[in-house]
């Protein structure tokens, strides 16, 4: 589980996140939504250790984790999926999940992968890893395609295959949706659905399409101007009052469904 406690985030005389606090559960999918501007990146950065918070504190599992680097928190076992650096355009899949591995103990994970054929036991692990992330993502087909040829929705699972290859308990998933079309919108909708169904993964994810959200969360945590304005299903949430005018200004909301 993570906690956010008060937690303040200033850029310059900006105040972005204003003592938001709340929890993420373990074992659910929470949807983080609000209008443009609420602070949900923000907060993101601030979990996943990218943005040091000027006031208030993370805690994951009991721990507080707030003065740790990135690095720790993913070792803590927090991922969060991150487009596909440029250098690894160039890569395969299989490559470039094999490349997100936590390395072996003294090993520069690039090693593993294009030493080919001369694995220890560790770095059999991780190629198998790898093989059997591919096949659980459905993405044999293009498993030795480079990275850089594929959709953007095949990049999307890719994404999602790096992140699992660090083998975490939460994963962050900032509008992995945006700009994929819908049939592999669909597809990646099943697979965090099996991954925390199946494989009790804790997910929290920023959307904006409320559709995709009500298809996948369990919990809602709604933020405006900085602060959590309101937590709940995703049904309730969208019949709130507070929330219609947060993202309507009081404008009538129609509700698409
Ligand atoms: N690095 C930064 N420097 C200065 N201001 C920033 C920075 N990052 C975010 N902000 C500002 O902080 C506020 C919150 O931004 P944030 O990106 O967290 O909102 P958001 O809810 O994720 O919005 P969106 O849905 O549009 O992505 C905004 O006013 C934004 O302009």
């Amino acid at each position: 589980m993570i906690e956010l406690e008060k937690i303040c985030v200033d850029f310059g005389g900006l105040r972005a996140v204003d003592h938001a606090s709340f929890k993420i559960d373990a074992g659910l999918i929470t949807g983080l939504i609000g209008p443009n501007g609420a602070g949900k990146t923000t907060v993101f950065n601030v979990i996943a250790g990218a943005v040091k918070p000027s006031s208030g504190r993370v805690l994951l599992n009991g721990r507080d984790i707030t003065k740790l680097k990135p690095y720790q928190r993913a070792q803590a076992g927090m991922a969060r999926t991150f487009q596909i650096p440029h250098e690894f355009t160039r890569l395969s899949v299989l490559e470039n999940l094999m490349a997100s591995a936590s390395a072996p103990e003294g090993e520069n994970v690039l090693n593993v992968v294009f030493r080919r054929g001369r694995y220890s036991a560790e770095e059999r692990e991780i190629y198998d890893t790898a093989r059997e992330t591919v096949r659980l993502l459905e993405l044999d087909h293009v498993i030795d395609e480079k990275a850089g040829n594929l959709s953007g929705g095949q990049k999307k699972l890719v994404e999602l295959g790096r992140a699992l290859m660090r083998k975490p308990e939460i994963i962050l998933l900032d509008e992995i949706g945006a700009g994929i079309n819908r049939t592999l919108l669909a597809k990646l909708a099943d697979k965090i659905l099996m991954l925390n169904k199946e494989r009790g993964l804790t997910f929290c994810l920023i959307e904006h399409d409320l559709d995709y959200v009500s298809k996948l969360c369990d919990h809602v945590l709604v933020m405006a101007q900085g602060s959590l304005l309101t937590q709940g299903s995703v049904e309730t949430v969208r019949r709130d009052e507070r929330v219609i005018e947060a993202y309507f200004g009081g404008g009538k909301y129609e509700a698409h469904s």
